[in-house]
Formats: C-alpha cells, structure tokens, sequence
C-alpha cells in the first residue's frame, strides 16, 4: 500500500530537524564522562568541562533563566549565618531563584536540564573515591539559578560547606555558565582555591556551555562582573548529613535563644530587685516572662511561708 503525500513530506521533516535543546541535553549528558569527572575531582577537586551540552542548550537556558528574572522571580542572594539569611549587596550582588523542577512554572529546559544532572549525580555516586573523599554520598540535587546584572555586581570569598570537623550536606558545586561573546573586560571570572594551603586560586571565566565541578568546602569567589552574568547552578547533596546539619544548627541558635534569655531573666529581676523600669520592653521574650513569674510565684511562696512562720511564732508566744 503506498503511503499518502503527507506522511512522506512529515517524515522527512522530522528527520532534518534540529533535536530540541531538550532532547540535545539528555543525549549529551547520557555522553559525559562520569567516571573521568569524578576521577578528577577526587583527586583535585574540581573539574572543567566545556562543551557540555551544545551551544543551542546554553542559549536556550540562558533564554529561560532571562525570562524568569523579566517576570520578576529572582531576589536578591542573601547571605547564611548558620540558618538565618541577610542580604548584604557589599559581599553578594546577584539575583537568584531555587528551583523546583517539579513545579508546574518551571520551564521545560531547565527541567530537563535538573533530570540530567540529576542523572550525572547518579553515575559520579557509584565512584568510591569520591565518595570518600567527599566523606559520603550524593543523594539529591537542589538547583538555583543567578544572574549578576553586571555594574560590578561579584560574591566576595566564601565556601558553600563548611570544611572538616563539620560534616555539611553540600558536597559538590556544579555550575553551568550561559555566557555567550564573554571576554576579559567583562569581568566576572570565578576564583576557586583548589586543596592545599600552598595552591594558587585557578580563574574560570564563566563561559557560555561550560560546566565546572567542585568540592563544596573549597574556598571561591566570583570576581566584579561588568555585564549581566547567568549560570545555573546544582547542589549535589547528602541527605543524612543535610539533616544532621539542620538539626546541629537548630539546636545551636535554640540554646542560644535559651541563654539569652536566661540573661534578660537575670537582668530583670535585678531591675525588679531595684524597683527601677529601665528595661527594654523588647528585650523580653516569651520563654524569659515565663521564668521571670516562675521566679517571682517562687519569691512570694517564700514571703508567704516566711510570714506564716512568723506569724506562728507569734502565736505560740502569745
Ligand atoms: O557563579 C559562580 O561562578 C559562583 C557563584 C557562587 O559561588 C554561589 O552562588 O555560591
Ligand atoms: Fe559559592
């Protein structure tokens, strides 16, 4: 039976066409050299690869990652003290968004983009090296993507986990740069320190299709940039010792919350003691009130008992 016009003509079409840059991604990542990658960072802690997926995927994602900012969906990266954030636009300048590959906004290639990474996660977990060197494995990926809108917009100096004793979650920092045309005067150069005191900082300019890979605890900066700047970056992280992370620095600020307290305790009741009414009413938390009537309920039981005492005593004399 022949086939009709259309079929023949809709094949063809189909078979000239350019893979979309979704379909690109996942057939280049199902190419990288996972075992290579960990190879390298297990032994220098960082890795460059470029060319990683195709300069149509760059452009394609840049593109997304653009209309998120137009929309209004990026802020301003905050800086972390244990688990509280600030913003502080002298040590960090960019805009950022976590995302969630699963939500419903989230662009079709970045999703894609975050299933093969996800993937790529995946396949460097099975490297024991690494895993020790990394003191654990990778189980899980959160994403974020930044833009530095240029005018001198940098990070200054910082680790995205903190290095041993500490056992943080982050293990590896991957970063893929959306920077097409990008050249020396535009600044924006990424400085990481690799392992050992004696190393020099290696400069990787953030270039369009490139993928760099590093050991979370290594020390990095990114220097003034003079242009919008884009990357989207992956966390790859182990879940136990996320938790553990969490939970360690929830403890930490509660028993700070906890001697605070017990301070603003102590200061009032020597105000009480005093009779004077100088404290700072915001000073007083709910936990501090509490002990704060604990301990006058207690005083006036002992007045109380004191006086029954007395009265006793006076009665029996009497
Ligand atoms: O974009 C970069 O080159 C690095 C950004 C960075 O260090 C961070 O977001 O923690
Ligand atoms: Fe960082």
């Amino acid at each position: 039976m022949a086939l009709p016009w259309w079929w023949r003509d809709a094949s063809r079409a189909l078979a000239s066409a350019d893979p979309s840059p979704c379909a690109l991604i996942a057939r280049r990542a199902a190419q990288l050299d996972a075992e290579a990658i960990a190879a390298r960072l297990a032994t220098r802690g960082y890795a460059v690869l470029d060319a990683a997926f195709g300069g149509a995927v760059a452009r394609a994602i840049c593109e997304a990652i653009r209309g998120l900012h137009l929309a209004g969906r990026l802020h301003r990266g905050k800086v972390q003290h244990g688990l509280q954030q600030s913003v502080n636009t002298s040590s960090r300048g960019d805009r950022i968004a976590f995302l969630k590959p699963e939500d419903e906004g989230t662009p079709e290639v970045l999703h894609a983009y975050a299933a093969s990474v996800d993937l790529l996660r995946e396949r460097l977990s099975r490297h024991l090296a690494l895993a020790l060197r990394l003191e654990g494995g990778l189980d899980g990926c959160h994403y974020m993507c930044a833009v530095y809108p240029g005018g001198g917009a940098h990070y200054v100096k910082h680790r995205d986990s903190l290095p041993a004793p500490h056992r943080a979650g982050r293990k590896l920092t991957v970063i893929y740069y959306l920077n097409e045309g990008w050249s020396r005067e535009h600044g924006g150069v990424l400085r990481v320190w690799p392992p050992g005191d004696a190393c020099e900082p290696v400069e990787i300019p953030p270039l369009a299709d490139r993928l760099l890979l590093f050991v979370s605890t290594l020390e990095h900066e990114v220097l003034p940039a003079w242009r919008p700047r884009y990357a989207l970056t992956t966390w790859m992280f182990n879940a136990r010792h996320s938790a553990m992370e969490t939970l360690t620095e929830t403890l930490r600020q509660k028993k700070e919350a906890a001697e605070a307290g017990t301070l603003n305790c102590r200061k009032l009741l020597a105000a009480l003691d005093a009779e004077s009414s100088d404290e700072d009413e915001q000073v007083v938390g709910n936990a501090t009130a509490q002990k704060v009537i604990f301990q006058l309920l207690k005083r006036r039981q002992a007045k109380a008992k004191k006086a029954a005492e007395a009265s006793s005593v006076d009665d029996g004399a009497g």
